[in-house]
């Protein structure tokens, strides 16, 4: 474990794991500091869910350290304690309960797995509706908190799943393509909103819409075949005559 270890949120360095002897992920290194949000691109089976597998307990690597918050060995903990210890995952798909409201929804986060049916039966406290106030605030849903999920945009579904996993309070959120097949003023208020995010916590967000990275603006990475073929700001990376070869040129 280096000195780097004991300041950045998150460190992977030589993390590799094959599937069947084909390498998905091959001597991957990434640092991540403190209240910073990271963009990942990389064209199909660059290893970049494999990667967000990796940090979440889901895949453990053959080889390489993993380490958050300075000090805690991901490699040494399962999917559930490392969700505990302040990893939160946003998948593609949105899974929001539909036939409850969009309050009740943040509710039922911020109670957690065990206590989320008596959650909706109990008198929240004086925190508790605060918290909640500031996460419907945090992703556009103050109006609509009465309403029943169901009756959401598939945007403000997948805001409303972000808004989830910030009952939660992450340190490090993981989110997973946000934006596919959000309209162009969802795209946009989404990349606000995560920055907003970003404010308090870090991100990382794999996305294939440029115009969506471009507007996050902040550091990018390019993986390809499991390792980073280019780091830097997304103007640097998309000029990266290697980068246009096996992503952006297609
Ligand atoms: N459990 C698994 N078993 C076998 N092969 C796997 C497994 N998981 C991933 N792979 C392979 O590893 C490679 C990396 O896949 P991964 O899904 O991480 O890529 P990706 O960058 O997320 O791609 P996409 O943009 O399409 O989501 C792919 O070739 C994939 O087929």
């Amino acid at each position: 474990m280096s000195a780097k270890t004991t300041t950045s949120i998150l460190y992977l360095d030589g993390v590799s794991v094959s599937f069947d002897g084909f390498r998905a992920i091959n001597n991957l290194s990434l640092v991540l500091e403190p209240g910073e949000m990271r963009a990942i691109i990389g064209p199909n089976g660059a290893g970049k869910t494999t990667m967000m597998d990796i940090i979440t307990g889901k895949t453990r690597p053959d080889e390489g350290e993993v380490f958050f918050d300075g000090r805690v060995d991901l490699t040494k903990h399962d999917e559930s304690e490392i969700a505990m210890l302040g990893i939160g995952r946003k998948f593609q798909k949105p899974t929001v309960f539909e036939s409850h409201t969009v309050e009740d929804n943040l509710v039922l986060a911020l109670a957690g797995p065990r206590k989320a049916i008596p959650a909706l039966f109990h008198r929240q406290t004086k925190a508790e509706r605060e918290r909640i106030d500031e996460i419907l605030q945090t992703i556009r849903l103050t109006a609509r908190r009465d309403e029943l999920a169901a009756a959401l945009s598939h945007g403000q579904k997948q805001w409303l799943e972000i808004g989830m996993l910030l009952a939660q309070d992450p340190k490090l959120l993981l989110v997973d393509e946000p934006v596919a097949g959000m309209t162009d003023a969802e795209t946009e208020e989404t990349a606000r909103l995560l920055r907003e995010i970003a404010q308090t916590r870090s991100v990382i967000v794999v996305e294939h819409d440029m115009q969506f990275v471009r507007e996050l603006d902040v550091k990018v990475t390019c993986l390809h075949e499991g390792t980073v073929l280019a780091e830097g700001s997304l103007d640097q990376v998309s000029g990266d005559s290697r980068v246009i070869e096996v992503y952006l040129g297609r």
